[in-house]
């Protein structure tokens, strides 16, 4: 169903139980790092939350006559944050393949070609971004193909829909088909033209995205370090220490550096805007850099599972320093959701005795998130002035769900539940910008409101 772009986004008010993260929780129970109020409202105006509090006293405070939607009980949350993911993989999730390598000669690459077509990339686009809202996701960071049509693609549906997303070209000229091969020159080139045509247009950011140091020469990763320096403001994305194959065949490639990291290092492609997908098979060395220069370590915990990679040790790399992220990682990882990106998370600290209160993990899908992708002003919490990307959560979604919930004692028990029983069945509304998507019959396609974002 397509509705016309409104011209403005009138007022409302959205009644439930809300909770948000005013910092990272510490252990079990850190009630302070959290607000709840059993009996909540949210103002939003022009696509922003611009009060949250009690209900009774944000409704007292809004325009006379501002509309109501009563979630109640339901649970409002920030909506969920996706800091890795590849949009053309769309449609190679559940793709039978031995490890990484082999994954993406045999299921990944074909696809990714089709790419270069822009229709086929808007037909996926529509698919993509329905699902995201249908699992809560109101902002992801995708690679897009090494096409310039697929970035077209993924921006202009996002644009449509009024989503913040951020995402880029995937530069790669070598050890890849030819059809998806670039240069380092038309990589620089292009990614230029897209930051131009995308980068603060709306909601939308660019991101500097060379795959990995294995489908890109060193004349390639040096560009990425010049778009890098000369666009402070664009965040940078890569893969590293995901497979041991991976990691042999680079070292190969690069010789001469003391492991993975420091050929990203060489070209200057660190820091606090570094986005550095899966992190799995770090040496010291390289966590010492990752926390000198800020840049964020991204576990993907179904990807991991379902390509065999290994298993992320979180409480590692944090005792190093570093920054963490959660993500998704589709199409190696094999679920849109975060909430059952966190389940199956959990279960990864698990197997090494690492365990993880409920707090963190939401916390971890949405402020955290957020905060790794320094945005936290913007998206990730219900705070007044932030931009109004909320989800309505049930955690009694399902019969198995609500028999359950019937002896949950806490909010923390009921956030569990949401994590390791729920999909996108809990997820009652995705807000985007205060317009309400998952409601409307056939979602897909559907346009809102522009609003006042910085
Ligand atoms: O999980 C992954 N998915 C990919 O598409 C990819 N490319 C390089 N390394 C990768 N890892
Ligand atoms: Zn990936």
């Amino acid at each position: 169903m397509r509705v016309p772009v409104l011209a403005t986004s009138p007022a409302r008010l959205l009644r439930g139980r809300i909770v948000s993260f005013l910092r990272r929780p510490h252990g079990a129970d850190d009630d302070g790092a959290l607000v709840h109020h059993a009996d909540g409202g949210l103002l939003i105006e022009n696509g922003l939350i611009t009060a949250m509090g009690p209900f009774a006293e944000v409704a007292a405070a809004a325009p006379a006559a501002t509309p109501v939607t009563d979630h109640r009980p339901h649970l409002l949350m920030a909506g969920f944050i996706d800091p890795h993911l590849h949009f053309p993989q769309a449609q190679v999730l559940a793709s039978w393949a031995d490890q990484l390598l082999d994954w993406l000669n045999d299921h990944t690459f074909p696809a990714e070609q089709k790419f270069a077509d822009l229709a086929h990339g808007q037909r996926i686009a529509t698919a993509f971004y329905d699902a995201l809202i249908a699992h809560g996701t109101t902002t992801a960071v995708a690679y897009c193909s090494s096409h310039p049509n697929s970035v077209r693609a993924y921006f202009g549906e996002a644009e449509a829909r009024g989503m913040r997303m951020l995402g880029g070209k995937t530069m790669m000229d070598r050890n890849a088909p030819p059809a998806l091969c670039d240069t380092a020159q038309s990589a620089y080139d292009d990614s230029k033209a897209l930051m131009a045509e995308w980068h603060g247009r709306g909601r939308a950011l660019y991101v500097i995205t060379p795959r990995f140091a294995i489908t890109s020469t060193p004349a390639q990763l040096e560009v990425a370090g010049a778009l890098l320096a000369e666009h402070p403001d664009c965040h940078l994305q890569t893969h590293i220490n995901e497979n041991h194959n991976e990691i042999t065949y680079t070292l190969d490639l690069y010789p001469g550096h003391a492991d993975y990291l420091a050929v990203y290092e060489r070209y200057g492609l660190l820091g606090r805007k570094t986005l550095l997908g899966h992190c799995i098979h770090m040496n010291d060395r390289e966590l010492g850099v990752m926390r000198e220069t800020g840049s964020v370590a991204v576990f993907c915990p179904t990807s991991n599972l379902f390509l065999g990679s290994g298993l992320f040790d979180k409480a590692r790399l944090e005792s190093h320093g570093v920054r963490t992220a959660i993500a998704t990682d589709i199409g190696g990882g094999t679920s849109y959701s975060l909430l059952r990106t966190l389940d199956e998370g959990y279960k990864v600290l698990q197997l090494q005795r690492q365990r993880l209160h409920p707090y963190e993990t939401f916390y971890w899908a949405t402020r955290g998130n957020a905060e790794s992708l320094s945005l936290e002003d913007r998206i990730g919490t219900l705070d007044a002035g932030t931009e109004a990307d909320i989800i309505v959560l049930n955690p009694a979604a399902t019969p198995e769900m609500a028999l359950r919930v019937e002896t949950a004692r806490s909010l923390a028990d009921e956030l569990f539940i949401l994590q390791t029983l729920g999909d996108d069945r809990a997820v009652v509304e995705t807000y985007v910008a205060g317009v309400g998507m998952k409601g409307h019959a056939g979602f897909s396609g559907h346009r809102v409101a522009r609003c006042h974002f910085r």
